[in-house]
């Protein structure tokens, strides 16, 4: 199976519009050249990551035009999009009573989707915890290879990757790779790179994680997406600019890590 990271660049002097142009024709050129299964975008490209006071006239529900958008996307091209997060607005308030939420989007060959709403908000108090309510649900998506290969991926965005119970939760779930769209701070990229490795030796998982590039709001990106094997291998890295990894991967691999050095049925809890 091929994947294509598409590690974003951007900083506050283009429009929402013309970014989610720029990204579209970028990612139809990264499909023409390199013919991947899953192309895998950032966290909130498009309403502008850390921008918090952009979010409320950003957001738009789950069958708004950017979904509608990525959705055609990925059809015209055949291959399934994750198309990192967006701000959706929600039907009705929440538990918390926000009507936001930071949603990330897969969407098949055929067009269909699967969401999941960012569980841990981040923010210590302002940004995320205060404008989102946070989500509730351990999600996968089925991705399957223009080959006819299937593997089930779990979905988690940026902070989430500081919490591996919710992983643990992916793996009883079923999935093998987990897939991370990130705006993560340049400020902490090196817990970014360990945790991800972490994430992957410990559930004996692929995982593929896309951050962002630039500045933007004031805020250095780290950069840094990168593909790691179960065995913790780091299969590719990026460095700090925009930037596209292209990996080939084996999903028997998962298997068979966990089958050759099998901790994960040691489990006591
Ligand atoms: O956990 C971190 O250091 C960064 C998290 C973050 O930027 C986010 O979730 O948006």
């Amino acid at each position: 199976m091929r994947l294509a990271v598409i590690q974003v660049a951007y900083g506050d002097d283009e429009t929402v519009t013309d970014r989610v142009e720029r990204v579209s024709a970028f990612v139809r050129d990264v499909v023409d050249e390199s013919r991947p299964d899953l192309v895998v975008l950032p966290e909130l490209w498009a309403p502008t990551g850390f921008d918090y006071h952009r979010w409320e006239e950003a957001a738009e529900p789950l069958d708004g035009p950017w979904a509608a958008a990525m959705t055609a996307l990925a059809t015209e091209l055949g291959a399934t999009l994750h198309a990192g997060s967006f701000i959706e607005r929600l039907a009705a308030p929440g538990p918390d009573g926000r009507t936001l939420a930071n949603t990330s989007l897969v969407v098949t060959a055929e067009g269909g989707r699967t969401a999941y709403r960012k569980i841990h908000r981040f923010g210590f108090g302002s940004g995320e915890p205060k404008l989102l309510e946070a989500g509730t649900d351990v999600v996968t998506a089925e991705v399957r290879s223009r080959a006819g290969e299937s593997v089930a991926v779990g979905l988690s965005t940026c902070y989430d990757l500081r919490f591996p119970e919710l992983y643990r939760q992916q793996v009883d779930a079923g999935a093998e790779v987990f897939v991370v769209p990130a705006a993560w701070p340049a400020a902490r990229v090196a817990h970014w790179t360990l945790l991800g490795r972490a994430r992957a030796v410990e559930d004996q998982a692929f995982v593929v994680q896309c951050n962002t590039a630039g500045t933007h709001a004031r805020t250095e990106m780290g950069g840094h997406s990168q593909v790691i094997a179960p065995t913790g291998e780091v299969l590719a890295e990026a460095g700090t600019d925009e930037e596209v990894l292209v990996v080939d991967f084996d999903p028997a691999l998962v298997k068979s890590t966990r089958a050759n050095f099998p901790v994960l049925a040691d489990r006591r809890l």
